[in-house]
């Protein structure tokens, strides 16, 4: 008898899925609105300039392919802490700082998961409603017990703020709060810097540990820095926390799979004993990670002409996505009678916009006029060119008759 025989059939990915489906769809018109991955205004994917010059200097240097050691490539590492804290904080001169190359922003978030399940096996992590799909996907994978805060405030169209803190101030002390860095996903919506002050009071009047998730650093508002404000200021009030890296959408190096999970400890000699579990934790996980990512990141950010000119195209791409939220926002307010008030669109930053449509308006969307989005509302505006913003303006005020 087949033992595969009782394997079922798992549902198609909420986002992943979306995409599988686009391609099959033979309709000249149809727009991918799904994954959160950038399109030039042309909807072709964008593989940056810096990235092609890095390459070829890699080329013409000829390296080998041998094993990285478990953390990682040690130039990556150092780079990475030093974009995300910022090369003169304390905590990079102090070594406090336990850096692991992780397979992009999904493989460092499971393997922080994997290390909290292992060392603090009763702690729970406290999640966004909404948030990024894949992240309750990863602690119960590891077996992370989780909860969710409030966020969303559907009739504000904003964040729950009240909601939030009282949410996190109920769970029981030293979980581990799951905080979007910046562009929070799928809303848009992200703290002020006086809400961040008082989520960092609650947090530690309950001694929980921040875990932040960075996907989209330079991305969001084309800085890098403004993009890590929310992570120096935990660090800056003292507080031990784990960051995840992705270089997905702000290097575009997505099939990369390149980031980093990092923890600031209070002592270098912790951070020495935390790498060391890291990588006992990595090893039999995947052993050891793709070196052409890593090599990309340190060679970009190594070379100062190289890394002002990735700066400059990071900040090509978040200005056109500004573009894009300002003309749909415009064909929307123009053509849509109801007098609904569309300004959120253009509140909200990062690639997505979080429209509060239902998902039978995302699935009318799709049936009728061919455009792809995830069935919580979410469309990635990283998909959508300026000419492309009537017909969705089009789309959207139709789904709502
Ligand atoms: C908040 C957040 N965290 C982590 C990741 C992981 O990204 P990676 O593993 O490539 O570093 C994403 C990507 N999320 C998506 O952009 C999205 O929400 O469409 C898409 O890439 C995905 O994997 O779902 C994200 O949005």
């Amino acid at each position: 008898v087949s033992r595969f025989e009782g394997v079922t059939m798992a549902p198609p990915d909420p986002i992943l899925g979306v995409s599988e489906a686009f391609r099959v769809d033979t309709n000249d018109l149809k727009l991918n609105l799904g994954v959160g991955a950038y399109r030039t205004e042309e909807l072709q994917p964008y593989v940056l300039n810096v990235v092609k010059k890095a390459e070829k200097l890699m080329l013409e240097r000829g390296e080998n392919k041998e094993y990285l050691p478990i953390e990682g490539l040690a130039a990556f590492n150092k780079v990475t802490a030093e974009l995300l804290f910022g090369a003169d904080n304390s905590v990079i001169q102090e070594g406090r700082v336990a850096t692991i190359q992780g397979l992009s922003g999904t493989g460092s978030l499971r393997l922080a998961a994997a290390f909290i399940q292992r060392y603090f096996p009763d702690a729970k992590a406290l999640i966004s409603s909404p948030t990024w799909g894949n992240h309750k996907n990863i602690f119960n994978d590891a077996r992370v017990p989780w909860s969710e805060y409030r966020y969303y405030d559907p009739r504000t169209v904003g964040l729950d703020f009240d909601g939030m803190v009282a949410d996190i101030k109920a769970a029981p002390d030293g979980s581990f709060v799951l905080l979007h860095g910046c562009a929070h996903n799928p809303t848009g919506i992200d703290p002020t810097p006086e809400q961040w002050e008082k989520i960092a009071d609650v947090i530690q009047e309950k001694n929980h540990i921040p875990f932040f998730d960075v996907a989209y650093q330079g991305f969001a508002s084309g800085s890098l820095d403004a993009d890590a404000y929310s992570v120096r200021l935990f660090v800056k009030r003292g507080f031990e926390l784990l960051v995840a890296q992705s270089y997905s959408k702000n290097l575009g190096l997505y099939a990369e799979r390149i980031g980093a999970i990092n923890v600031v400890c209070s002592s270098s000699d912790a951070g020495t004993r935390v790498k060391s579990q890291l990588k006992r934790l990595a090893r039999p996980m995947y052993s050891n990670p793709p070196v052409h990512g890593a090599r990309i990141v340190a060679n970009v950010v190594g070379d100062p002409i190289l890394f002002n000119e990735w700066k400059q195209e990071m900040e090509l791409m978040a200005g056109r996505i500004k573009n894009v939220r300002q003309r749909l926002y415009e064909n929307l307010s123009q053509k849509d009678k109801s007098g609904k008030d569309w300004s959120f669109v253009l509140k909200q930053i990062g690639m997505f916009s979080y429209t509060g449509l239902h998902k039978a308006q995302s699935d009318h969307m799709t049936d009728k006029w061919h455009i792809y989005m995830t069935k919580d509302g979410r469309i990635s505006l990283a998909g959508l060119s300026l000419s492309k913003c009537e017909y969705l303006a089009d789309a959207i005020i139709d789904s709502f008759h």
